[in-house]
């Protein structure tokens, strides 16, 4: 499974760590920076790899910032993405199980980066559920269209 990843300075250290631990664990990773602890603006960096996620390149991506907040925010703006803020492994499973979440994002200054592994790991190994969640998940992307 292929993964993009991305994050702004905040989240640059936790990104590498997670990206080299996914690596290892046997998954594709296409990163989409930030490339230091340098201040950047995490929305460049959100619609980036969300778009890639979006284009259908990568099955689900991961965005870091300080708080998981401001990507969310931004990758939640790109079209057929579903971008949930999750620090605890319950609501990463429910994000994939009930949502079809397909970017997890999280802060690096709210949480370490072991509950940050197992964060990932929570989300990465739960299927969508479907059944009644597709009409609930259905609503959601129709809310964008309905505003065109
Ligand atoms: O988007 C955020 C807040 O919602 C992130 O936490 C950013 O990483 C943070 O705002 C960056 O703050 P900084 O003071 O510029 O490092």
């Amino acid at each position: 499974m292929q993964i993009a990843i991305g994050s702004d300075h905040a989240g640059f250290k936790m990104k590498e760590d997670i990206k080299d631990w996914l690596l290892d664990e046997g998954y594709q990773v296409k990163d989409f920076g930030t490339d230091s602890e340098n201040s950047v603006d995490y929305p460049d960096f959100a619609e980036k790899t969300s778009k890639n996620v979006a284009d259908g390149d990568s099955e689900l991506g991961i965005l870091i910032c300080g708080t998981g907040i401001g990507m969310a925010i931004s990758a939640n703006k790109v079209k057929g993405i579903r971008a949930a803020r999750c620090q605890d492994g319950y609501s990463a499973r429910m994000a994939r199980a009930h949502n079809n979440a397909n970017i997890l994002t999280f802060g690096s200054r709210v949480i370490g980066i072991e509950l940050a592994k197992d964060v990932v790991m929570a989300y990465l190994n739960t299927d969508y559920a479907g059944g009644r969640h597709q009409r609930r998940v259905d609503k959601i992307d129709n809310i964008a269209e309905e505003m065109k």
